[in-house]
């Protein structure tokens, strides 16, 4: 869907010259919803505001649905720019229109008949549910809201493809949780592509398919989430992964030992489908044994959950015994045995 080569942007001020974006290659697939997080100046928001050339690229190829971007003239670039929807940190609506006027804004300039107008306004204000609000200004909308109107505005003329620079991070954590749901919503309901600017990992965790990780202008890593989350490879990448998992210190285990003196202690690693299983249950039903959670985190991805327990198992050691052995071979949990009551 996406195929961007060599792409570099070279900003040349008075006194310096910085390399914002790299020479990046990237490949996105149709109807995915693809990540970018990096900390601040790696070179984001240069990148996504490339792709609709609100950054003009100083070199590189950007393939949208076989179309080259860098090649339009302002006019074909006008018409690609209405398969490239946007939406931003700080909404960029227009204060002195209402709700409705501000979605119909793209569809005007697209030069769409005033009834024809009406009908697509009302689809989109009641797909991002704001049914009610058509008439109130954004002044009078909370934050969520404006960004629905952002999204709203940004769907109005079908595109194929949507940007977001940082598009939650100016609301609070439930506001972002409830637009990234409206995000997967309409990557669903449309099959829309999605390109996600982010600096924050938990936003990659809840939504996103792939992710890429930049710094200094260029890709350093990039893969499934999950086996981004399980294998971070790069400095930069395990600190955005301990921004959601902690550093994945785990209390003294030897204190932890000594506290639990019974019984035997394993730790058990979830990873993709494994935790959507009701293991604990499963194991207390199945066999004589008591299970009590010591320590832990389980967080969720796209493509399945992924996290470790640290679970002490107390009763007959053939017992226990046979619930290790039925996790092992029976299950696709992997089981680390910490202490073995023999
Ligand atoms: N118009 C510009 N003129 C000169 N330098 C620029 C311009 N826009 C961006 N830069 C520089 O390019 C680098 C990358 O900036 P960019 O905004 O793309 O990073 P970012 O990862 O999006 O960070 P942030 O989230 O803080 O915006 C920075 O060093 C920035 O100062």
């Amino acid at each position: 869907m996406i195929s961007i080569q060599g792409l570099r942007k070279v900003f040349k001020t008075k006194t310096n010259t910085i390399t914002a974006v790299d020479r990046l290659d990237l490949d996105i697939q149709d109807g995915e919803i693809f990540g970018v997080i990096g900390y601040s100046g790696a070179g984001k928001s240069t990148f996504v505001r490339l792709l609709n050339r609100l950054e003009e690229p100083s070199e590189g190829s950007i393939k949208i649905d076989d179309k080259e971007i860098t090649e339009l003239n302002t006019n074909e670039l006008r018409l690609a720019r209405q398969e490239i929807g946007m939406i931003f940190q700080h909404f960029n609506l227009l204060w002195s229109r209402t709700i409705e006027d501000n979605i119909a804004f793209p569809l005007e300039i697209a030069g769409v008949p005033k009834a024809e107008r009406d009908k697509r306004v009302e689809e989109l204000i009641r797909l991002v549910g704001l049914a009610g609000r058509e008439n109130a200004y954004p002044s009078q909308l909370s934050g969520g809201q404006k960004q629905r109107v952002g999204i709203a505005r940004a769907l109005a003329n079908n595109p194929k493809v949507l940007l977001c620079d940082e598009a939650t991070s100016a609301l609070d954590p439930e506001t972002t949780n409830s637009i990234l749901d409206l995000l997967v919503d309409i990557n669903q309901k449309l099959g829309l592509t999605i390109i996600l600017i982010t600096h924050e990992m938990h936003v990659i965790r809840k939504i996103c398919n792939r992710v890429a990780v930049m710094e200094n202008g260029k890709i350093v890593e990039q893969g499934d989430v999950l086996d981004v989350f399980l294998h971070p490879k790069e400095t930069v990448t395990k600190k955005f992964v301990e921004q959601v998992m902690g550093n994945g210190e785990e209390d003294d285990l030897e204190q932890l030992l000594a506290e639990y003196d019974q019984g035997n202690i394993i730790r058990l690693h979830f990873v993709g489908e494994s935790a959507n299983q009701a293991l604990i249950s499963q194991l207390a039903k199945k066999y004589n044994v008591d299970l009590n959670i010591l320590q832990g985190k389980i967080t969720q991805t796209q493509r399945g959950a992924y996290g470790t327990l640290i679970v002490q198992l107390l009763g007959n050691t053939d017992e226990i015994d046979k619930a290790v052995q039925y996790i092992t071979n029976k299950t696709s949990v992997e089981v680390e045995v910490i202490r073995n009551v023999k």
